[in-house]
């Protein structure tokens, strides 16, 4: 049941909102699609929701043409970041709508509905509310109604467009990891919009990275996080120092470290995670001499701003909190480079240390 897309492009004006989008979803599998703002993330699940549709390219569903079922054919659940609910009906009555309104064949009876009303409360923590109406909700319940009414109907595909937005840190944690439950209890095939990168490299199966309507990367959040393909990948997923290398004869080198790399381009960029800098007692190996300058505490991580004066440039370096010991700002240090990937002018990709591609 893989859900093929091919060639997509949208346009509105005269930047595409989607350019060439081709990519196949897998039965089963949690997609995010994450990217900047108005990178065509939305137009996406609008097209596979059919609330849109593409100028040009296709959807096929085993070898069936997805976009000419309407949006009630396509068996999709929805839920967008500000998908209203009825406000005139209660929540069990919003989350038992799309059941309601079936065609009397397909409509489940009164009592199998009440269950699975009962059972879609229970899910989204919110029994005891069945009888509220929405304005005497807050924003994060809602938002929860409103998945349980999307599920109501059974959906093979769930689309969800920044659906726990509105919601505190850690109510939108406790729920994300209870989403990929339910995702994995039901055998759903989901999509999921999001600008928060942790929760897509936390809880999809495959990350989608799109900047101006066009895919950058497809992969695992292994994959995209440990081998950014693209400058715009390094930078937008996690946190990441760049540094300019020029070409040495057959090495690339900034300032007393170096590393070897292909291509004739004068220039390139290194990426490299503040995890992947090692410090070290200033010895003279491979590296830079450094300041340490702020130590910012963030639970079992210790974010540490160092500063390399022959580059003059502020880098930032992550160790375990419990591994810092007694460095204090003003410290004296060699930093090193354990891996990361560079791009050369011309376009050139490499990956030097372990573990990256
Ligand atoms: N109906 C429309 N008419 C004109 N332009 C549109 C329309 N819908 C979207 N766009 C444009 O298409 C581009 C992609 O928009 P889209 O909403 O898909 O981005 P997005 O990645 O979902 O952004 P966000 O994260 O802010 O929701 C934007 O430049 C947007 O302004």
């Amino acid at each position: 049941m893989t859900l093929a897309l091919k060639q997509l492009t949208r346009q509105f004006t005269e930047l595409a909102a989607l350019d060439d989008v081709s990519l196949d979803i897998e039965p089963g599998e949690f997609i995010a699609l994450v990217g900047p703002s108005g990178s065509g993330k939305t137009t996406l699940l609008r097209i596979l929701a059919g609330l849109d549709y593409p100028d040009r390219g296709t959807v096929m569903l085993n070898g069936r043409d997805f976009l000419a079922a309407n949006a009630r054919e396509r068996n999709v659940g929805l839920v967008f970041q500000h998908y209203a609910l009825f406000r005139h009906l209660s929540v069990r009555e919003n989350i038992a709508f799309g059941l309601r309104v079936r065609p009397r064949k397909r409509r489940p009876p009164r009592a199998d509905i009440r269950t699975r009303v009962d059972d879609l409360l229970k899910r989204v923590q919110l029994d005891g509310l069945g009888d509220r109406y929405p304005s005497q909700l807050s924003g994060g319940q809602r938002q929860r109604v409103a998945l349980a009414r999307a599920l109501a109907v059974e959906p093979e595909i769930l689309l969800l467009d920044e659906p726990f937005g509105a919601l505190d840190a850690q109510v939108r944690t406790a729920l994300r990891r209870w989403l990929r439950e339910l995702h994995e209890d039901l055998g759903l095939t989901t999509v999921f919009v999001t600008h928060d990168q942790e929760e897509a490299l936390e809880l999809a199966d495959r990350l989608v990275v799109m900047n101006r309507g066009r895919i950058e990367q497809v992969g695992s959040p292994q994959e995209v996080y440990q081998a950014p393909a693209t400058p715009f990948v390094c930078e937008f997923i996690g946190r990441t120092n760049k540094v300019a290398l020029r070409r040495d004869g057959d090495a690339w080198r900034a300032g007393a470290w170096s590393i070897p790399g292909p291509g004739t381009a004068g220039s390139a960029v290194a990426y490299i995670r503040p995890e992947h800098l090692a410090l070290a007692a200033a010895d003279g190996g491979p590296g830079w001499d450094a300041q340490l300058r702020h130590i910012y505490l963030a639970g079992s991580v210790a974010h540490l701003d160092v500063h390399v004066a022959e580059l003059d440039l502020s880098l930032e370096v992550d160790m375990a909190s419990d591994q810092l010991g007694g460095l204090a700002p003003g410290a004296l240090l060699r930093v090193a480079p354990l891996h990361g990937v560079a791009f050369a002018d011309d376009c050139t990709r490499w990956a030097w240390g372990t573990g990256l591609a």
